[in-house]
């Protein structure tokens, strides 16, 4: 149960006042129980002390009256017994004190005792201690306490010693007294101590006996002592005895007040404890209810925390204080929160609190722009991230809680078109030892993620690349070298650099140029580009493609400064060997009487030499950068088309060109040669122009010579078979005829007017069959005085028939030779063949035939011709 200020204020008033008044009761009833112990004891011993003195006094009174009647007694007396009774009887005070009297001799012999004994029996007494006390101290002397055989009580016997004049001693003058008559103890016995205790009288000595007690049993009993713990027992001695008077309080009744007493005041305690309990209550109810109103309006306030407060800022006391100090903290908090909010919303960093299951339950206006949600706030768990991804976060944020530490992650999102990486740390919220929470930041990190692959790729090309890189403050102290020039310098990937300067790198020439000239033009347009010199680990000075950049700080002032370095003493040293080759090629290609001229890949003029300047009557300023089109046109482009296409897919090409360039007529033969990169790629090509005009005329000429008889200047076999070839190549040909020739009787001029006049009939007869045909035919001499003719495009088949028929008419006409009329014949063979599509004759097969039409023209007589039989497909 849940205890209320005011009732604890209630219980702790009540336990208060409880505990106070139990402190001040129990110092009370201390002080009272032994206060009333000291009383009681007081009282009693007072009580006691005059119980003793009374009965000393009696005791006394008894002896005395003894003493006194003891003293008038004498020897005479003694011997008069009745005398002497008489005397015992009428002393008043000895009959009104004593049970009885005797009188005993010197020896112990009772001599007489009044009243008289019944038995008349001789007592001697000799023994007891009273006669014996007497007898010797003179004095009187009481007895032990003996029981009374006649009334069965408690009785002492008191002696006197008689004396004579002489004081010699005549016996003893005794009496019984009875403890308890009135005159001595009374009913002291009866006598109650505060109301249960009693008096009692114990004899002192060895073996103490009970003289008196209220329990009659006890009398004359050995004492039996054993007296309650709580007890109060007075004793006191009492006068001319050997008695003790003993006053005993039981304990239960010395206890019964101080624990009523103890009853009332716990009693007075309850009482005043409720009272004040419930006085407390009300009054912390009334003084608390400010408080309540207080907590009522925390409370409110939790719940709503930009609702108006309700407070009682009015009072005078603490409560006042409290509530005006809560309603000032809570207008500080608001204005904190507000700037807490205003912070968090301007903040470039996205902020959040997640609850324990990973919901967001604030995010500022930073973290939602970069997951691409509206302004108004995440509202449902779980919207800041897709589940899958949140479960997998969420188990790392617990993992990272239980060790209590943050973590980091990277993630990427996607809103619209834009993909943004962000950069969250989160720290787990922990209160009091409990995980509350999760809270963190994001940051969009997706410029500085591409910035960081940036700088990591140029790291890594500063690793890679073999050019030195060296960042330098503006003292020329090393910053920074990368490994190209911790190689060239001899200097470890690890070793310090900031001790090291530029300087050293450079020969003094360097130096002094990058004071006067590098760096104030640094300082003046933040780059320099250059050609210097360094000097490397072994001493070796190379020249080196040198770049400086200058850094400026935020103040805008140079800082330090980059430099990049290229050994380019190779490439200087390779550019020179080219140059040299370019020369010497130069002259080369000048020396030769070739057009030569490179092509790049894009068909452009690299290089012309003086002679293709002067076949194509265009300076090389005109050729060098432009195509070929752009140069000589389309035409010209198009004649070299193909064959260029050929020598850039890798392969040499060799071909001739007639009709090229401005000087009609002429000829070129033109080798392609593909210009092959080391990798084998072409990267275009090399072209050698060779003018092959005169070269192409005289080889027509010897062609024609090899095909013309040298006799009689028409055709030999070798010029008759290669028209005959391309005739009957040729679609267009259509019928044709072939005659074979042979002069009859032809010998016998030989024979007869010599080989002279051979040679000239020979001749006369080429001109006549010459002169028989159309100048597309053709006339041939086969050698010997063997002759042929070839007819194309024939309109009919007996044009073939005629013309043998005129060969065979020319040649009986006579012939004048060196005024001779000299006469042969001829016999002609003949065969008719088409060219038509699907069947082209066979050369070899229309000679054999005509030779075979020639041998029956012979056979038959001579002087005449034999058409061969075959129709024109059967030719074929
Ligand atoms: N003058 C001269 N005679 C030649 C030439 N070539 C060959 N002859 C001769 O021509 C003659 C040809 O022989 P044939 O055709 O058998 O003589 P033929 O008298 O005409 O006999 P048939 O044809 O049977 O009538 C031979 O005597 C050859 O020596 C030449 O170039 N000039």
């Amino acid at each position: 149960m849940k205890l209320t200020l005011e009732t604890k204020a209630a219980w702790v008033g009540a336990a208060l006042v409880v505990a106070l008044m139990g402190v001040v009761g129990s110092i009370q009833h201390r002080y009272i129980a032994r206060d009333v112990k000291t009383l009681l004891q007081a009282q009693q011993a007072a009580l006691a002390e005059s119980v003793a003195d009374s009965l000393g006094d009696k005791v006394e009174l008894y002896r005395g009256v003894l003493e006194l009647s003891a003293t008038p007694i004498d020897a005479a007396l003694l011997s008069d017994e009745p005398r002497l009774r008489r005397f015992l009887t009428r002393a008043t005070g000895l009959q009104a004190l004593f049970e009885g009297t005797f009188v005993v001799s010197p020896s112990g012999d009772v001599l007489l005792s009044e009243p008289r004994r019944g038995d008349g029996r001789p007592i001697n007494v000799a023994d007891r201690d009273y006669f014996v006390g007497a007898m010797r101290t003179g004095q009187v002397s009481l007895s032990a306490p003996v029981m009374s055989r006649v009334r069965n009580q408690a009785a002492v016997l008191m002696a006197a010693p008689l004396r004579a004049r002489d004081g010699s001693f005549l016996g003893v003058l005794g009496g019984g007294i009875e403890i308890e008559r009135d005159n001595l103890l009374g009913r002291l016995g009866a006598l109650p101590v505060g109301r249960t205790g009693h008096y009692e009288i114990v004899t002192r000595g060895g073996t103490p006996v009970y003289v008196a007690h209220p329990d009659r049993a006890l009398l004359l009993q050995p004492e039996r002592g054993g007296y309650g713990a709580g007890d109060i027992v007075t004793r006191k001695a009492v006068r001319n005895t050997d008695w003790e008077l003993r006053a005993v309080l039981p304990a239960w009744e010395v206890e019964a007040p101080i624990q009523q007493a103890q009853r009332r005041l716990l009693l007075q305690l309850t009482l005043l404890g409720g009272a004040m309990a419930a006085l407390a209550w009300l009054a912390m109810h009334r003084l608390l209810r400010p408080l309540t109103a207080l907590h009522q309006a925390m409370r409110a306030w939790r719940a709503s925390p930009d609702a108006p407060l309700r407070l009682q800022t009015t009072l005078r006391d603490e409560r006042g204080d409290l509530a005006r100090e809560f309603e000032a903290m809570v207008k500080e908090w608001r204005q904190r929160q507000a700037e807490v909010a205003a912070v968090s919303d301007a903040s470039p960093l996205g902020l959040f609190r997640a609850g324990v299951d990973g919901a967001i339950t604030y995010a500022n206006d930073a973290y939602l722009r970069m997951h691409g949600l509206p302004p108004a706030g995440p509202g449902a768990p779980g919207l800041w991230m897709a589940p899958d991804q949140r479960d997998a976060a969420l188990a790392s944020w617990r993992e990272a809680a239980q060790r209590r530490e943050g973590v980091r992650s990277v993630r990427c999102v996607q809103h619209g078109d834009r993909r943004a990486t962000l950069s969250l740390r989160c720290a787990p919220l922990v209160v009091d030892g409990r995980l509350e929470g999760f809270v963190g930041t994001v940051e969009d990190i997706t410029e500085r993620a591409a910035a960081d692959e940036r700088l990591k790729a140029v790291n890594a090309i500063f690793d890679a690349t073999t050019d030195y890189v060296v960042q330098a403050r503006l003292d020329g102290h090393l910053i920074y070298m990368n490994p190209a020039a911790r190689r060239a310098a001899r200097i470890g990937p690890h070793d310090a650099v900031g001790h090291r300067h530029f300087s050293e790198f450079h020969p003094v020439s360097v130096r002094e140029r990058f004071a006067a000239e590098i760096l104030p033009h640094v300082r003046q347009h933040g780059v320099w580009v250059g050609e210097t010199a360094v000097i490397d680990g072994s001493g070796r000075e190379a020249v080196a493609s040198h770049i400086v950049l200058g850094h400026r700080g935020s103040d805008g002032r140079l800082s330090h400064f980059s430099a990049m370095l290229r050994d380019v003493s190779g490439e200087r040293a390779t550019q020179q060997e080219q140059r040299r080759q370019a020369a010497t090629l130069r002259s080369v290609t000048e020396a030769i009487p070739a057009m030569v001229a490179a092509v790049g890949h894009d068909g452009r003029y690299r290089f012309v030499n003086s002679a293709f300047e002067r076949w194509h009557g265009v300076s090389r300023d005109k050729v060098i950068g432009r195509t070929v089109r752009e140069v000589f046109g389309d035409a010209e482009h198009r004649r070299h088309e193909a064959w260029v296409e050929r020598v850039l897919a890798g392969e040499s090409v060799r071909y001739e060109a007639g009709d090229a360039g401005p000087q009609a007529q002429r000829h070129l033969l033109i080798n392609l040669v593909p210009l092959r990169l080391d990798d084998a790629s072409i990267d275009g090509y090399v072209s050698v122009g060779y003018d092959i005009s005169e070269h192409k005329e005289h080889a027509a000429r010897l062609e024609a010579l090899s095909r013309t008889d040298a006799l009689t200047g028409v055709l030999n076999r070798a010029g008759l078979q290669h028209r005959l070839d391309k005739l009957l190549q040729d679609r267009r040909c259509g019928q044709l005829a072939l005659l074979y020739i042979d002069l009859d009787h032809f010998k016998p001029v030989n024979d007869q007017h010599g080989h002279q006049a051979g040679d000239t009939l020979l001749r006369q007869f080429a001109q006549r069959i010459q002169a028989l045909v159309r100048p597309t035919d053709s006339v041939a001499r086969l050698g010997g005085d063997e002759f042929a003719i070839l007819l194309s495009h024939l309109r009919e088949p007996g044009n073939a028939d005629r013309v043998a028929g005129k060969v065979v008419e020319a040649a009986q006409r006579p012939f004048d030779i060196d005024g001779l009329r000299l006469r042969v014949g001829a016999s002609v063979g003949v065969v008719l063949a088409a060219v038509e599509e699907g069947a082209r004759p066979d050369a070899t097969a229309l000679i054999a035939q005509a030779d075979a039409m020639l041998y029956q023209a012979k056979r038959a007589g001579r002087g005449r011709h034999m058409l061969a039989a075959s129709t024109w497909s059967e030719l074929a």
